[in-house]
């Protein structure tokens, strides 16, 4: 028996495990996946690409973008099976082919997704924050109390000490890359830098500079900035990544001092709870988890094997149990214990321990679409990370962050990216803040080592207005891929408008493109926080499950709207909110008794 049980050791569950063993608690952290700290493929950043693609760890969901299967079937990479070992991506399957659905990959491993994501480390606006504290009337989610934690787990290496803004004696590191190249007005990747500051209202001979403006910095009006910024990656000035798995290590490396016991390889199938707290009347009390032992137990991992189980047992918790398996697992865990929707509960004849209708809804995402162009010549560049409002958005907020450069970035299947060759050039936009978040995680059994099934209903409410958006922000970025100049210009575009065969590349023309190729990979939001009158809500603000004693989720879903453009920094900042958080309960239980 440990006094924590943490389930999943991504930037939710890992640091928190951490955080509790170093304050003195025993503490069990369950992960499904291994350990890759020392594997080049995620210890080099570089290699983002290659890990998300690694069978070591990969969990395989096949989602859906809409409730309308043939709408989906026009999404071009949609993969099916071939029933010969292989992938095909595309349109036109071959026959006898099984349908798999649109890839969303995950990593299953000591770190989470921070151990295969690209790194980027960016703030959420503070409306972000701050929508917890209206919903649910606690201050210490505003985003200046937030930025505390950042400041706790950084460890900057691109400022120079003593910057308000951040820290620099944390387990994280974050760093910048070398924008130097924009002093070098001859590149081609220069004159496009010049070319959209002015369509954006900036000063073009303060390009160069703004490249460097730290994208985190807290400051007046920092939301509604239209300007260029150095994208910050979790990682440090090395190269090397730098995630959750680094401070579970370095907790792990001092057993005398922290109790911290890392389980790796283990499903958790569901949390237990106390038989005496099941009877109406009385609140469930969870005591710990059933789990499975053995690896790639998972149907999403695709080294699975048919028909595998493990051992199972059941392992113990006196103080509590915390759920951290991601917007995708923590909902589905939840459900398996019997916390859900009642109806759906039923129906796989699980028990209900606590009708909770939003378990699993609300799941959100950004979306997420690219501009791809072939130029003459290679186009000699840095990275321009840009942040910029569209004219139509409802808000005085930016609404796209988007980073060009002489890559290809378009979603997710088995193989991505495909490299189009030396002249590819693209602008790959984030659209922040989606109207609408309408997906869900539904279970299609009550098997614990069965996917669920998880649609995200893209564009379902408010849609016009989104899409409207992504077309102003590829209308406004295509105008700076010719002034490039020669040779790298002219360019022929090849998405959202094919200059091969579109005659007219039209407003009308773009929305059909982003409404069925629109992708996405920062799912949130499916154990959401809300206030004690919403119906929906599964949290509260101090992530305890409603109606349930000794359990917490502390992930990704907890966030009631997608925080930003990236997730990640956000939940390893939510993940030191809630050991804070924690940390402050045990106390006032310990002075009680
Ligand atoms: C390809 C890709 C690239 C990305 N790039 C970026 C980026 O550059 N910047 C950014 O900010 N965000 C990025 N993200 C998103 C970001 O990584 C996630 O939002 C973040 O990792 C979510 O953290 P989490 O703790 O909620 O869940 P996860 O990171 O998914 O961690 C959950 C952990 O729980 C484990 N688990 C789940 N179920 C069980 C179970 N039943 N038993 C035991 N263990 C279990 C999993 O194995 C996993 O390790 C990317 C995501 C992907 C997929």
């Amino acid at each position: 028996s440990y006094d924590y049980i943490v389930v999943g050791s991504g930037p939710g569950g890992g640091p928190l495990a951490a955080d509790l063993a170093r304050a003195g608690y025993s503490t069990l952290l369950i992960e499904a996946g291994g350990d890759e700290g020392d594997n080049p493929t995620y210890a080099d950043i570089m290699n983002f690409n290659e890990a998300a693609n690694d069978e070591t760890t990969r969990w395989d969901f096949w989602v859906k973008h809409s409730d309308d299967p043939a709408r989906d079937l026009k999404f071009k990479h949609t993969t099916w099976d071939t029933g010969e070992g292989t992938f095909y991506v595309g349109l036109d399957p071959p026959e006898g082919a099984k349908l798999l659905g649109i890839q969303y990959p995950r990593a299953a491993v000591l770190g989470g997704c921070a151990m295969h994501n690209a790194g980027v480390c960016s703030m959420p606006a503070d409306d972000d924050w701050n929508i917890v504290v209206n919903k649910t009337g606690d201050t210490s989610w505003s985003a200046e109390n937030m930025r505390k934690y950042l400041k706790k787990i950084e460890k900057n290496e691109y400022l120079p000490p003593g910057d308000e803004a951040h820290g620099y004696d944390g387990w994280l590191a974050t760093s910048v890359a070398d924008n130097s190249w924009a002093k070098n007005d001859s590149l081609p990747g220069t004159r496009m830098l010049r070319k959209l500051a002015k369509l954006t209202g900036q000063d073009p001979d303060k390009a160069a500079d703004l490249v460097n403006r730290d994208i985190n910095e807290v400051g007046e009006n920092v939301d509604e900035t239209t300007s260029f910024y150095n994208m910050v990656t979790h990682a440090t000035s090395k190269g090397k990544r730098s995630s959750p798995n680094n401070h579970i290590r370095a907790t792990l490396a001092d057993p005398a001092k922290y109790p911290l016991t890392v389980k790796l390889h283990t499903l958790v199938t569901r949390v237990l709870f106390d038989n005496a707290t099941l009877k109406a009347g009385s609140t469930p009390r969870a005591i710990g988890v059933e789990v499975m032992d053995g690896a790639s137990l998972y149907k999403a991992d695709p080294k699975h094997v048919p028909g595998t189980k493990g051992p199972v047992s059941q392992i113990f918790a006196s103080r509590e149990v915390i759920v951290s398996g991601g917007a995708f697992n923590s909902p589905q865990i939840l459900k398996l214990s019997g916390i859900g929707p009642a109806a759906e509960l039923t129906k796989f004849n699980i028990p209900v321990v606590k009708d909770l209708p939003g378990v699993g809804e609300n799941l959100g995402d950004n979306y997420e679409g690219s501009l791809l162009a072939m130029g003459s010549a290679p186009v000699e560049s840095g990275l321009i990370t840009l942040l910029f409002r569209t004219p139509s958005a409802p808000t005085k907020k930016r609404n796209i962050y988007t980073w060009c450069g002489a890559f290809s970035f378009e979603g997710f299947w088995p193989g991505f990216p495909t490299y189009h060759g030396p002249t590819q050039y693209t602008c790959a936009m984030v659209h922040m803040a989606p109207k609408s978040q309408a997906g869900s995680v539904n279970l299609v059994s009550a098997d614990p080592q069965d996917k669920p099934d998880i649609n995200f209903r893209f564009f379902e409410r408010h849609g016009d207005q989104d899409l409207r958006e992504l077309v102003e922000a590829a209308n406004l970025l295509r105008q700076a891929f010719n002034a490039a100049g020669e040779p790298a210009a002219p360019f022929v575009e090849k998405h959202p408008c094919n200059g091969d065969t579109d005659q007219l590349c039209t407003d009308e023309l773009q929305t059909e493109y982003f409404k069925l190729q629109a992708y996405s990979h920062h799912a949130t939001s499916t154990c959401a926080i809300g206030g004690d009158e919403e119906e929906m809500a599964v949290l509260d603000s101090k992530f305890r499950v409603r109606g349930v004693e000794g359990l917490r989720v502390v992930d990704a879903s907890a966030f009631p709207v997608v925080p930003g453009a990236f997730p990640s920094c956000p939940t390893m900042m939510l993940s030191a909110k809630a050991a804070e958080d924690i940390l402050a309960d045990a106390k006032k239980k310990k002075k009680k008794t």
